[in-house]
């Protein structure tokens, strides 16, 4: 059994999932993070996060999920690299509905990818949520080639080999490749579920 394998098995008998939620600043990130939380545990007013919040909630009853919500402004970015130890899932948010934020959001992830290339999807799956889709209308075409676009550009990101982080094994690369894209709004509630079974199956992986 080989070392990733016994980390895996581990973490299910532990069943406890650490998930780093970030993206760029008002991308929902907060809102989301309180969707996904028992009604009864919603805050009313969410507000710009300064620093980070930690929330958790249960799935099955069984596995205890730890959202690390960390404020995505310019100022707190460089702190997000701190945040990444033992993280199994990193959730990365995107403000579907404003395509003028995009770039600065996909060089921020770059960034990340660079950063921690022998991290990202290899010990550490990512989600990449889609949020605030209640704001584009459902019949225009244009949103749609907009959002192929942007999950064809994310994806293609982390399939660049760079040569520093090569890994030796097929089924290590192969795991390298796999994004989850959620579409989601946090406010309607759509793919909130969805969500929520990308960071299960990260555990049964
Ligand atoms: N229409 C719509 N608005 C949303 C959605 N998700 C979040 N918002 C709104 O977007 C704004 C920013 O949401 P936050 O959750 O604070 O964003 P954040 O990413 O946590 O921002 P920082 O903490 O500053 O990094 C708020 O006004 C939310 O109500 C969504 O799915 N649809
Ligand atoms: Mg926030």
């Amino acid at each position: 059994m080989g070392l990733l394998t016994i980390i895996k098995k581990q973490k299910q008998k532990d069943k406890e999932v650490r998930c780093l939620v970030i993206g760029l600043d008002n991308s929902g990130k907060s809102t989301i993070v309180n969707r996904l939380l028992p009604e009864d545990e919603r805050e009313d007013k969410i507000t710009p996060t300064i620093g980070f919040q930690i929330k958790t909630f249960t799935i099955d009853n069984t596995f205890n999920i730890n959202l690390w919500d960390v404020g995505g402004q310019n100022s707190l970015r460089p702190f997000w690299e701190n945040y990444f130890n033992k993280t199994d899932v990193l959730i990365w948010c995107i403000d579907i509905s404003l395509p003028v934020r995009f770039n600065e959001s996909f060089s921020e992830l770059q960034n990340l990818i660079v950063k921690n290339g022998d991290r990202i999807g290899y010990d550490c799956h990512v989600v990449v949520i889609l949020n605030k889709i209640d704001l584009l209308d459902d019949d225009d075409m244009t949103n749609s080639d907009i959002i192929l676009n942007i999950e064809e550009k994310i994806q293609n990101s982390f399939n660049i080999e760079n040569g520093d982080n090569m890994l030796n094994s097929i089924d290590i690369i192969n795991k390298r490749r796999e994004v989850d894209f959620i579409r989601c709004s946090a406010i309607s509630g759509e793919g909130i579920d969805a969500i929520k079974e990308a960071i299960l199956s990260q555990i049964s992986r």
